[in-house]
């Protein structure tokens, strides 16, 4: 069988790494044709494209001939001087590699920017390995409609289990899909208690090692807020059929309840690659991926409700997709501003979510679901954060 032709938006990223790692081991089964980023870290990502012998290479921003230099110069050291990858730089780049002809597009991009290449992946045929949950849930019906079924596949740790969970029933046995949660670095406080919690503090996630964005929504619960509305999308379950419950070990990653009261859950150590080599080779099982759970060492996995006062934005998120059309959009976009706010030093933690509350209960949402109301409603919430970080700044 001939190896699996890959791209990799995002390469210099935490999912972007991971996937290299996994393709590294696998190198009988993937081959990755092309690699983008967001241009930050040009060093990286030459040594990528060297690395992986990728044809083709995207930076949003950042200097193409200085990227040109740096892979000229891995390259030599690889002793390889002639190779020379195809360059895309700007705005759309990540959209233009996306088109590439491959089999799979891995979007390990943040942030809703990735929705344009999210859609031109599925444009192009190609199955849509999707860690980049905003341009899903911003999308939403969009992306949903650009999608052949079954073209999606689940990159991110609790949808992945869940499709794992699936294989086990019909649509028509699931009763409720039950998300784990870890609870972030700040579980057990109170919504007082992390009035003055630091950036620093909220990046030191508990089980996972991951970018910042993520990691600061886990600590918000914003990130677990997306999850309720992405496994919606993906696997057409009713927001109310969806529950959270913390689980600090992260090593339960999901569970589904079927009609019989059956739970079945999917277990692992905390290891992105294992969703990740899944989400490539889907639907086959990519050998050692990932170590598995050692029961010779005794252990234990605990189970808690989440604090909705403390943590009130799952219940923000569920609003906002019962709401539908832009605000599921405008609550991802209120928080992209708001978390960046926060790590600049601008805001307190606990401004986050209120912003993304008081820009919500502003929207009137938009009459049919476009490309252009998404956009705009995202330059709406992304304008009116701003005036509201203003007013709540330290
Ligand atoms: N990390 C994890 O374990 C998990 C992540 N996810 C999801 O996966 C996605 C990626 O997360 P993560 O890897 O942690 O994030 P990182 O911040 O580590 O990486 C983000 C990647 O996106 C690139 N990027 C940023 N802006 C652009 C742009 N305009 N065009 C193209 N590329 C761009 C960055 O490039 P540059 O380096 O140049 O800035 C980088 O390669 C997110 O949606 C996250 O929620 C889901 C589950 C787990
Ligand atoms: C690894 C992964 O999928 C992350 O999205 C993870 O879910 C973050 O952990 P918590 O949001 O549960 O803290
Ligand atoms: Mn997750």
């Amino acid at each position: 069988m001939q190896p699996r032709k890959i791209v990799l938006l995002g390469s210099t990223g935490s999912i972007g790494t991971q996937a290299i790692d996994v393709v590294d081991g696998a190198p009988h089964l993937f081959e990755v044709v092309a690699l983008s980023a967001g241009g930050g870290n040009l060093e990286l990502l030459a040594r990528q494209v060297v690395h992986t012998g990728a044809a083709f290479v995207g930076i949003a921003t950042g200097d193409p001939l200085r990227l040109q230099e740096l892979i000229a110069d891995a390259a030599r050291t690889a002793g390889r001087p002639d190779f020379r990858p195809e360059i895309f730089a700007g705005p759309d780049a990540s959209t233009r590699i996306a088109a590439v002809e491959a089999d799979v597009v891995l979007n390990g991009i943040t942030g809703s920017i990735g929705l344009a290449p999210t859609l031109a992946a599925l444009k192009s045929g190609a199955v849509l390995a999707l860690a980049n949950k905003e341009s899903l849930i911003v999308g939403g019906a969009l992306v949903k409609a650009a999608a052949a079924q079954g073209q999606i596949v689940p990159v991110d740790s609790e949808h992945s289990a869940i499709a794992q969970c699936l294989r086990s029933g019909s649509a028509d046995e699931v009763e409720r899909l039950i998300l784990t949660a870890s609870g972030g670095p700040f579980r057990g406080r109170s919504r007082e208690e992390l009035h003055d919690v630091s950036p620093g503090e909220a990046l030191a996630h508990p089980t996972w090692d991951m970018g910042p964005m993520v990691t600061t929504n886990s600590a918000t619960l914003v990130n677990k807020g997306l999850e309720l509305i992405e496994a919606h999308l993906l696997f057409d379950v009713p927001l109310d059929r969806i529950d959270v419950v913390v689980h600090p070990q992260s090593v339960v990653h999901s569970m589904v309840q079927f009609v019989d009261g059956s739970i079945i859950a999917q277990a692992s150590p905390p290891d992105m690659r294992l969703p990740i080599a899944l989400g490539l080779g889907w639907p086959d099982r990519v050998p050692q991926a990932a170590r598995p759970c050692d029961w010779t060492k005794a252990t234990s996995w605990t189970f808690e409700p989440l604090d909705t006062t403390a943590f009130p934005a799952v219940d923000l998120a569920k609003d906002a997709a019962k709401q539908g059309s832009t605000f599921p959009a405008v609550f991802n976009a209120a928080n992209e501003e708001a978390v960046t706010a926060f790590h600049d030093g601008r805001i307190r933690f606990t401004d986050i979510v209120e912003t993304i509350h008081s820009v919500l209960s502003e929207h009137s949402g938009s009459s049919g679901l476009t490309l252009e109301s998404v956009l705009d409603a995202e330059s709406w919430a992304r304008a009116r954060a701003h005036e509201r970080l203003a007013v709540s700044s330290l």
